[in-house]
């Protein structure tokens, strides 16, 4: 085959040209070519990203929607001076208010986002609880049944079916999560030792545990734990138990609990978080657990919390994966919730805390009840959302908004007699709270009066640190071990040796502080002679003239 020669010059070096074109071109497709294989393999990896991602991010979220069919008020808080406020509770079509004391923790200061629990939605709590008579028809709860069409409207059983549902495919999404982590795990493992993204430390939690069967209440905890804390993954899916907290705080509500808990902490011995806040880089469920460290509330409930009994495998193995190692001897841990003293509402607290802990140490911070309750109206008010709101507007009643107006409502003839359950419930919601010997009675019949320690937060610091120690055990916590300069310190511990944060308001409510006293005035009389001490006696200074610092 001849190949035909140019015929001018002109010709060649169009096909010179020509020749040049194609061979750019070449190089041109290539270049696209290599640029799509790259931009593919980004888009792939994106994808694969984003899908692990978005899948851990459902499945945190699926998380609480599992415990909880009817989320209401979604309430970002901050965990470590959050306010004190109400969660609604809506039981089928009732509505039911309650404090909830792990929205008010607020003892530590480092400011990690809390997505807070929401609060739960169960369409048998009634049935399950009929002990808090402070379920309340909802007013609007009607109007919301006739709006919705005929068929919509889920029976319970439906409900709980499709809930089980949820579960059941919630847990199939946590299984996979876990093998993806498992494998990344794997992956980690083998890569080289310096550049290990993650570490494991086998059984690292276990050390301790098999001696402290002897020595400390053991909690069960099904299927093991593990959690993240320096973007390691602390493993221990062996343990069958762990050793549960030796001393309950339990409270009065505001009355120096967190201060109590913070005095405690500053023990070498005493342990507090699994998942250390400061430390941790994620993985440690934020929200409802780090509260409930510190505010366990285990036992304020059935199995154990109206909150909690929703979680596939109960309440008491969540909070058991993420208690401390402790042994009880060399190492402790403890509990605060001051919902514990709160007998009215939750009655079977002690029975509860005591089939699961029967050697705890139970502490109570008391003070002024009357105080008190100004305190917690006010933390109340701090909560962006209002949640207290809801207990009034539940009633047609015009929620308080200065502390007069939240006193009145207590003993107001005309609301009370219209509306009986009301008054009843808001007396039992606060008011009673500060009932202190009534609350105190089943801790000290149930525990033994050598378990109970009733502190008075108008002490002087280090005296109420010795008490503390002592009561607890020198051979558990010895003094020798203990900070002392820490106390002396008040920003640190925030122990204030001359509190009187609240005094200066009193003033403006003189009227509702009287009517507290005369309220509270036979309690406390009642339970200086309980305890054989002269102090209760001092929060009855109005009617007994001797008000001291009072005297304005
Ligand atoms: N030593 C001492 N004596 C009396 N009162 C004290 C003491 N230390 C702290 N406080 C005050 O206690 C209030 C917080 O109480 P709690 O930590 O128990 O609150 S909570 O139940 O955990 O929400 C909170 O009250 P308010 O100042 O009214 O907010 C603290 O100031």
């Amino acid at each position: 085959m001849s190949i035909r020669q140019p015929s001018s010059t002109a010709e060649l070096s169009v096909r010179q040209k020509t020749n040049i074109n194609s061979l750019w071109g070449k190089t041109v497709n290539q270049s696209i070519r290599k640029t799509s294989i790259l931009l593919l393999c980004a888009v792939v990896s994106w994808a694969t990203f984003s899908l692990i991602y978005f899948t851990t991010i459902i499945e945190r979220r699926s998380l609480a929607v599992a415990s909880s069919s009817n989320l209401r008020l979604p309430a970002p808080r901050d965990p470590f001076k959050a306010p004190q406020g109400h969660e609604s509770m809506i039981v089928g079509i009732t509505t039911h208010t309650k404090t909830v004391e792990e929205e008010s923790d607020d003892m530590s200061s480092d400011g990690q986002s809390l997505n807070s629990l929401e609060p739960i939605t169960s369409t048998d709590d009634s049935e399950e609880d009929p002990k808090e008579d402070s379920i309340t028809q909802s007013s609007s709860g009607d109007d919301e049944q006739e709006d919705v069409p005929e068929g919509h409207i889920e029976s319970n059983d439906a409900a709980d079916e499709h809930e089980n549902e949820s579960q059941s495919s919630l847990q199939n999404i946590h299984e996979n999560i876990e093998q993806v982590e498992d494998l990344v795990m794997n992956a980690a493992q083998h890569a080289d030792e310096n550049e290990k993204p993650f570490a494991i430390e086998k059984s690292v939690l276990s050390d301790s545990v098999q001696q402290a069967e002897e020595t400390c209440d053991l909690l069960p905890l099904n299927g093991g734990r593990y959690f993240w804390r320096n973007r390691q993954r602390l493993v221990d899916l062996d343990k069958t138990q762990i050793c549960g907290p030796k001393i309950l705080i339990i409270g009065a509500k505001r009355c120096g609990t967190t201060t109590i808990a913070d005095i405690l902490l500053r023990h070498p011995r005493m342990r507090f978080n699994s998942c250390d806040l400061k430390n941790t880089m994620g993985g440690c469920i934020v929200g409802w657990f780090q509260g409930a460290l510190k505010q366990g509330k285990i036992f304020d409930g059935d199995d154990f919390t109206h909150v909690r009994r929703r979680m596939s495998n109960g309440w008491l193995d969540e909070f058991g994966k993420r208690l401390p190692s402790t042994d009880g001897i060399t190492t402790l841990t403890f509990d605060k919730s001051p919902s514990y003293m709160d007998i009215s509402f939750f009655p079977e607290v002690v029975e509860y805390a005591k089939a699961h802990l029967p050697n705890a140490k139970i502490v109570a911070t008391l003070c002024n009840p009357a105080e008190r309750l100004y305190s917690e109206f006010h933390s109340l008010l701090a909560d962006p959302y209002e949640g207290y709101k809801q207990l009034y507007w539940d009633n047609g009643v015009e929620p308080p908004t200065d502390f007069g107006a939240f006193v009145q409502l207590f003993h107001n003839e005309q609301i009370c007699s219209e509306k009986e359950g009301f008054c009843d419930t808001n007396r039992k919601q606060y008011l009673k709270q500060g009932d202190f010997l009534h609350n105190l009675r089943p801790w000290y019949d149930t525990y033994g009066k050598d378990n109970v320690l009733v502190v008075n937060m108008d002490d002087e610091p280090s005296k109420i640190v010795k008490k503390l120690l002592h009561h607890v055990g020198e051979d558990l916590l010895p003094e020798s071990e203990y900070p002392w300069a820490d106390v002396a310190e008040p920003s640190t511990t925030n122990v204030n040796p001359t509190y009187e944060g609240r005094v200066s308001s009193y003033q403006y409510f003189d009227d509702q502080m009287k009517w507290l006293e005369h309220y509270y005035s036979t309690q406390n009389e009642e339970l200086a002679m309980f305890l054989d001490e002269d102090w209760p006696r001092k929060w009855n200074c109005r009617i007994n003239g001797d008000c001291g610092r009072f005297s304005w």
